[in-house]
């Protein structure tokens, strides 16, 4: 699914109406039902106080609460600045809220301030969506700090007012929402850490926007989803043999960090690789053949770390390197090797990345169309501390064009930035996945999809969302605190597909 910025959203909404057709009212109207409908399924039993300014957002809120009074849930309404410039699907709403017999409408005006609320009633924030096109200020900035020093949990519309949807939005005056119900697709700044404070738990709620605007319109960023994954996903044959799926090599480990070698090698056994050797430090045989009997094993001449390579790299048709191997100099050394000896595609993560981050000027020796897979620390090490989380993914898409390679900036959200000038953002995975060697069972895996001859793009779109998948599988499992790595190898899963 593209991701669209505010001024498409709004084209969307026109193209809506004219395509279905439907009026501007009946889509509010369609919208309004559809968090009525949440509201209602999540709350059953509470109150309500609905917060509107007099754009289209306030409309929303006007018409939630009409439907909410329908179902004699009590609900007061006040309006910020009413004397304000009205939308008309705003007007008509307060018409018709109006009409509704024993209808709570308070007006605000600069300097009165609701009472407390209810200690129990839920606040809903319908004052700015995605209209927003300043800073809030004044006497609507002072209604927000009211709201947020309330101990009631809050539902935003669309979009937390004051957040912006498409650039940071810095620490002007921002709802902070428990729940944030947005209209039919995740907006940019929903999707950023930064941002989480406001967003709270983002729900997407389906208005019935016309699907056929989506093959009109370009954007930068889309979100990886199952329908992304079918596009690449390539059916095996019933005749394959393992020499058609590649044969992986992962580069990994040191004394006391041979786990991290283990769950990258299980991880690309998991993936469909054909064949998949691990080349480890001397003494870390024993466990990378008994914990995964299925990969080959080379080992290094040094029995603690990884120095050498001593066979011809050609073979191998992707390389993972970097979980566990330590940045000691004789491995920086041999990474400086493979980085003149072998051209196709590396997945780099962990201290392969450290190590580049202390010599920067070996990035411009990356192969083309290889992977690198940073959290934040790793990635400001490389390329910079960045002011804000839009300003990183901008970075991240810099140099992924700059430098041909695909970056994974790992995350909650994790963004895979193309050479193409394409950044993913992804839906699956939770909080369960912050667990130390989450990240050396991505590696495995997107190496192996690497060798079987997935496109670097592909491979990572594709090992993030599977990997993420695992982790959600795990979590429904063993819960998000018991949920360790190896489990993740476990639940690896491919969807299927008709
Ligand atoms: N397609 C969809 O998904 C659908 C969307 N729908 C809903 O419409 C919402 C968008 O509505 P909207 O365009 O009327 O904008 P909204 O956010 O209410 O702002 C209103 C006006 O406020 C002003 N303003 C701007 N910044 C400000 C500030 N900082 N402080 C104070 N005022 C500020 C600015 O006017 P200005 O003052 O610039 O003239 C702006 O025009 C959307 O979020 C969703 O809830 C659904 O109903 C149907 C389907
Ligand atoms: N809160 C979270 N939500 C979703 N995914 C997460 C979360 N925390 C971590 N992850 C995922 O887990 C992995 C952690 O990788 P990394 O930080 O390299 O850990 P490690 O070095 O311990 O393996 C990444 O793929 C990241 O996206
Ligand atoms: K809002």
């Amino acid at each position: 699914m593209k991701l669209l910025n505010a001024s498409q959203i709004r084209e969307w909404d026109q193209y809506t109406i004219q395509d279905e057709p439907i009026s501007s009212i009946d889509l509010m109207e369609r919208a309004a039902r559809a968090c009525r409908d949440w509201i209602r399924r999540q709350f059953p039993t509470h109150s309500f106080d609905i917060f509107c300014c007099t754009g289209n957002n306030g409309g929303d809120g006007l018409a939630i609460a009409r439907l909410l009074m329908l179902m004699r849930i009590p609900v007061k309404v006040f309006i910020v600045n009413a004397a304000g410039k009205a939308s008309r699907d705003f007007t008509t709403n307060l018409e018709r809220l109006k009409a509704i017999p024993g209808a709570n409408i308070i007006e605000l005006t600069s300097g009165t301030f609701p009472p407390p609320p209810d200690p129990s009633a839920i606040i809903i924030d319908a004052l700015l969506g995605t209209g927003i096109n300043r800073p809030i200020e004044g006497f609507t900035g002072e209604i927000v700090s009211f709201i947020n020093a309330q101990s009631n949990k809050v539902i935003a519309i669309d979009m937390p007012s004051g957040l912006q949807s498409d650039t940071y939005s810095g620490t002007t005056p921002i709802i902070q929402a428990n729940h944030t119900l947005t209209f039919q697709i995740f907006k940019l700044g929903l999707l950023m850490p930064c941002n989480a404070g406001h967003f709270g738990q983002v729900h997407v709620l389906d208005i019935g926007l016309a699907p056929a605007y989506l093959t009109t319109v370009e954007s930068k960023y889309e979100l990886t989803e199952k329908t992304l994954f079918a596009s690449f996903y390539k059916t095996r044959e019933n005749y394959a043999h393992k020499g058609n799926f590649g044969h992986a090599l992962i580069i990994a480990g040191s004394y006391g960090k041979m786990g991290a070698a283990v769950l990258s090698t299980k991880a690309c056994l998991r993936s469909g690789a054909g064949l998949v050797t691990a080349h480890v430090p001397g003494k870390g045989v024993n466990i990378i053949q008994t914990s995964a009997p299925e990969a080959m094993c080379q080992t290094d001449p040094d029995g603690e770390m990884i120095t050498t390579i001593q066979y011809p790299l050609k073979s191998y048709s992707a390389i993972g390197i970097g979980p566990g191997t330590g940045t000691h100099p004789s491995t920086q050394k041999l990474l400086q090797h493979i980085f003149n000896s072998y051209s196709q595609p590396l997945v780099l993560d962990a201290d392969a990345l450290n190590i580049l981050s202390e010599n920067k000027p070996w990035l411009n020796l990356l192969p083309e169309n290889s992977i690198i897979t940073p959290h934040p620390k790793e990635f400001s090490r490389l390329f910079g501390e960045q002011s804000n989380d839009f300003e990183r993914i901008e970075t991240a898409l810099e140099q992924a064009s700059h430098l041909k390679i695909i970056i994974i900036l790992k995350g909650h959200r994790t963004f895979i930035a193309t050479p193409a000038g394409k950044g993913y953002f992804n839906t699956t995975g939770n909080a369960g996945m912050a667990t130390g060697g989450s990240g050396d069972v991505l590696t495995g895996l997107i190496t192996g999809l690497l060798a079987q001859g997935y496109t670097a793009a592909e491979a990572a779109i594709m090992g993030v969302y599977l990997h993420g998948l695992a982790g959600d599988k795990a979590a429904a499992v063993y819960g998000m605190e018991a949920m360790i790595a190896g489990d993740l190898v476990k639940k690896l899963r491919f969807p299927a597909f008709e």
